[in-house]
């Protein structure tokens, strides 16, 4: 065992996360032998604690509704996944009752591991599915995930609900047994053992899913996810879900993401690193100082300017008047109704149009500076 991998080996709290190209058939449907190979591997984890973050809803709710293919349309997606989820947690539920466990369902969307009181009662729920001994089995919440709110892959939401439940670690399980320096399928491309920090991906091809209709972000989001995991502090494997255990032990499996950054205590590493800005407010000097060294809540007197279409509870970027983005933040109002607020005192507002406006624009607990 290589050094490196001895915060592996000692990682209590783990999320485990499969891919859909891991749990389907070739023919699709889900595969009971490899749900059951997995859950074998899993409960053998004495004196840890599991989370797993499982995809394959949309593939195992396909054969059902007599879909061929993953259907392109996003209605289409979360009906098959509709049907699909409660197949894959009956699945898992058998698959775990056979050694007397219970699985918990918990779906999730971006928001959850952003909003405030989402992100307690979802830390809350996780917390005590440990303390009952059952098995929290996470997926995204296809059916209120739209376009803007949704992780658009599982691999970043593993990666936010390691950060959500303080894990010590994270693996990532797929049908390919690490990353490779190129297109795994060319013999000439090899597996990367270690990734000590982004200069070690320079001039690797990242992919997109291999098997056709099954996965989805392929590479790309698996390197991205590790990235996150790594700024909060916590190391990564990626593997193939036939190595799991050998991953588990510490064993020099698959490909290893090096921490780089310091275990991170926010909740919004998901606002700085995996949202989709929907627009931009342009603050004031005065109202730059107050977000940016004082640490205060964006009130409407210091905007000047409203950008783009958002909708509350929508991420947006706070930009200085020379248009640098200096923060991120869940805003809560609509765009359309910020004009008239501009420039006033919340006083005032609540004044002439009821308590309801006497709310901040961003309030500093959903709000996040960027580096500059
Ligand atoms: N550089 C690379 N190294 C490893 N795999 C790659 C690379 N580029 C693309 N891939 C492809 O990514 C696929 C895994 O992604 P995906 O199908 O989304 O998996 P999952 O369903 O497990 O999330 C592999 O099957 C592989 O063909
Ligand atoms: N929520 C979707 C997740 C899709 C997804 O991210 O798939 P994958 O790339 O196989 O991890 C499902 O369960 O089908």
């Amino acid at each position: 065992m290589t050094a490196a991998r001895q915060d592996v080996s000692d990682a209590r709290r783990i999320v485990v996360k499969i891919g859909s190209s891991s749990l389907t058939t070739a023919a699709g449907g889900l595969d009971a032998d490899r749900v059951d190979a997995l859950v074998d591997v899993l409960v053998k984890q004495d004196g840890r604690q599991i989370v797993l973050v499982s995809s394959g809803a949309i593939a195992a709710g396909l054969a059902p509704l007599g879909l061929t293919g993953r259907p392109r349309d996003l209605a289409r997606q979360q009906a098959a996944a509709s049907v699909g989820q409660g197949l894959l947690l009956a699945r898992y539920t058998a698959s775990f009752a056979r050694y007397g466990r219970r699985v918990g369902q918990v779906l999730l969307t971006t928001t959850d591991t952003s909003r405030r009181a989402h992100y307690r009662n979802a830390y809350r729920t996780l917390d005590q599915l440990f303390a009952m001994g059952a098995v929290p089995v996470v997926n995204e919440n296809d059916t209120v995930a739209t376009d803007e709110i949704r992780f658009g892959d599982n691999d970043r939401l593993a990666a936010l609900v390691a950060h959500l439940v303080k894990a010590d670690l994270l693996v990532l399980l797929s049908d390919v047994d690490g990353l490779y320096d190129g297109d795994p399928a060319r013999p000439t491309s090899s597996r990367v053992p270690e990734v000590t920090g982004p200069g070690d991906l320079a001039g690797i091809e990242l992919g997109r899913a291999g098997r056709a209709g099954v996965g989805t972000g392929g590479m790309v989001t698996k390197v991205e996810a590790a990235g996150i995991a790594n700024e909060a502090g916590i190391p990564v494997v990626l593997t193939a879900a036939s190595q799991v255990a050998d991953a588990l032990s510490g064993a020099a499996t698959g490909t290893y993401f090096r921490p780089t950054g310091r275990r991170a205590t926010g909740r919004l590493l998901w606002l700085a690193h995996a949202s989709v800005p929907r627009g931009a407010v342009v603050l004031d000097a005065g109202a730059v100082r107050a977000v940016t060294e004082r640490g205060g809540s964006l009130l409407p007197a210091g905007i000047t300017g409203v950008i783009g279409e958002f909708v509350a509870g929508e991420p947006i970027e706070l930009r200085d008047e020379s248009g640098r983005a200096i923060a991120r933040g869940l805003v809560n109002f609509d765009a359309r109704e910020l004009p008239r607020l501009l420039g006033r005192s919340t006083r005032e507002l609540a004044r002439e149009l009821g308590p309801d406006y006497e709310r901040e624009v961003i309030h500093r607990d959903d709000l996040v500076l960027l580096r500059a």
